[in-house]
């Protein structure tokens, strides 16, 4: 699915009024129906609502709703943070049908604040939306400082106000905190973004009815892989496929106490469907994983019992993953060296590996084309050095995946895969019982089976992310967040390839 600017909404919108043709009071009219139909679902009629709008439109879409909702039997108090003398034409328009019907109070300065405010109330924040321009100063901020400090539940309309929508926010502005964001047609990109969590909370998206050709004409880099999406990756397996068609895997991993990683990404890559799996680990680990995974032929290299410091002609492998638990030994290092230097097909490249290659950035260079890096963000400016907020993070990711023709899975709550021709596509499954040791390894495993079964690096990126977190979410539910494991997490890929099938 695509994710747009706010200036390219603001154009969608325009294009659907012009051409659908529909008034754009209609427009207003459409997203305050939908905001409150999602509303009546989540909240109960029981608890009062204060409703605290702005002057755009925006704040439009609040006054309507405080109609809609006074319609649905609601108790609605509505306020109007008075900055100028006329508001935009949709918020003149449904300030007056508002008035017609009950009271709106203005609040003009400081003096009026606090607001008295039911205990139980619930706040709708229509102040600002995807109209800022600047940060929030003066009246509307210390508006926004008493709302939260309230600690009652808050339901921003579109986007909390302050928060921008695409672009990064000042460590000290004023933003709403939101226990729920409903926001129309499409997530804005800031809600995808890791340092934004407590700006967006829960969020929701309603189908306003924007002009489906425009949507689909307009060219975007940014885009998040839900179920529709990730089940048009998917390959069907056909009845006649034998072991060799899916691919053999290699995995090249573990070390001395760290096994457990090679055992936990090979276990992945035997159950996101790889035909055969090896594993390249040191002598030391050898009997685990025979005894762990039957199904997995065991190879060890190297005259070090401890770690992996040499690798044998690897090119029976259709996919090598490499990285967990492989320690940064200088021979392990050299070794990896080697394999980079050889390589032609995508490698996947974890965890040690990344840090091998952010000491040794010569490897780069040479490193097999549409190789997949799965650094989390520690690992990441690692690799290209420090990073100042979410939206440098992923500039910087863009620019190394294009200039060394890879990919990049930055790992985090909504964890992005960065492809090489500059497309960002943010996964939308997981969980953050999933922020354990190991799991990080499955998804090697996982992403080195799909490179395995002829998926291309975009694809095995795109979908490997998908399933590892949908497995993840079947792992929550079965386990719990607090006690699932990664073995929880890879018991379920089954389940996970299953229901997106079925999607
Ligand atoms: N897209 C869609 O399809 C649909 C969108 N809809 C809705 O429209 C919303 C966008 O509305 P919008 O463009 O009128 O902007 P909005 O956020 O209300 O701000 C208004 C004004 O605030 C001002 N201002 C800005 N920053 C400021 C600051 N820091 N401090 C103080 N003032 C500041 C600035 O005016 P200025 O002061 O510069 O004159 C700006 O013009 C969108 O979020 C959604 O809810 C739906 O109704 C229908 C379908
Ligand atoms: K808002």
């Amino acid at each position: 699915m695509k994710l747009f600017t706010a200036e390219q909404i603001r154009a969608l919108d325009r294009y659907t009024i012009e051409h659908e043709p529909i008034a754009s009071i209609d427009l207003m009219e459409r997203a305050a129906q939908a905001f409150t139909d999602w509303f009546v679902q989540h909240y109960p009629a029981s608890r009062p609502v204060a409703i605290f709008c702005g002057m755009g439109n925006n704040g439009g879409d609040g006054l309507a709703i405080a109609r809609l909702l006074q319609a649905q039997r609601y108790t609605v108090q509505c306020f109007v943070m008075k900055l100028k003398a006329q508001g935009s034409d949709d918020f003149e328009t449904n300030l007056q049908r508002l008035q017609e019907l009950t009271t709106v109070t203005l609040l003009e300065r400081a003096e009026q604040l606090p607001v008295a405010l039911p205990d139980d109330a619930l706040l709708i924040d229509a102040l600002f939306g995807s109209g800022l321009d600047r940060p929030v100063e003066g009246f509307p901020a210390q508006l926004i400082q008493f709302l939260n400090r309230t600690k009652l539940p808050t339901v921003a309309v579109d986007i909390a106000s302050g928060l921008f929508a695409d672009r990064p926010n000042g460590s000290g502005d004023v933003i709403v905190k939101p226990e729920a964001t409903f926001s129309f047609q499409f997530p804005k990109l800031a809600f995808l973004l890791p340092g934004n969590a407590q700006y967006v909370g829960e969020w929701y998206v309603g189908d306003i009815g924007l002009h489906p050709e425009v949507i689909q004409q307009t060219e975007t880099s940014w885009f998040y892989t839900d179920a529709a999406a990730a089940r048009a990756l998917l390959q069907p397996r056909t009845r006649f496929s034998h072991k060799g068609n899916f691919g053999r895997a290699l995995l090249i991993a573990g070390s001395y106490g760290k096994i457990g990683a090679a055992v936990l990404s090979a276990h992945a890559c035997l159950r996101a469907g790889a035909g055969l799996t090896s594993a390249l680990i040191p002598q030391c680990g050898y009997k685990i994983m025979q005894t762990a995974l039957p199904e997995v032929m065991v190879m060890t290299a190297g005259s070090n019992k401890k770690i992996v410091s040499d690798f044998p002609p690897l090119g029976a492998y259709d996919a090598i993953g490499v990285g967990p638990g492989l320690g940064k030994d200088f021979k392990t290092a050299k070794a990896l060296g080697g394999l980079i230097e050889k390589m032609i097909s995508p490698m996947v490249i974890d965890a040690d590996a990344i840090n091998l290659t952010a000491e040794n950035q010569a490897w780069l260079a040479k490193l097999p084309r549409q190789s997949i890096f799965t650094p989390h963000p520690k690992e990441f400016e690692r690799l290209v050095g420090p990073v100042a907020n979410d939206y440098e993070r992923l500039a910087r990711a863009k620019e190394f995946a294009q200039r060394y023709q890879c990919v990049i899975v930055l790992k985090g709550a909504y964890t992005a895969v960065v492809l090489w021709n500059g497309e960002v596509h943010f996964n939308t499954t997981g969980n953050p019982g999933m922020a354990k040791g190991g799991s990080g390894d499955a998804l090697t495993g996982i992403l080195t089976a799909l490179l395995a079964q002829e998926y291309d690096s975009a694809t095995a990126a795109k979908l490997g992310v998908y399933l590892h977190g949908a497995a993840g979410d079947l792992a929550a539910q079965h386990n719990g967040m607090i006690a699932m494991t990664a073995t929880d997490l890879i018991e379920q890929l089954g389940h996970a390839f299953e229901q997106l099938n079925h999607a």
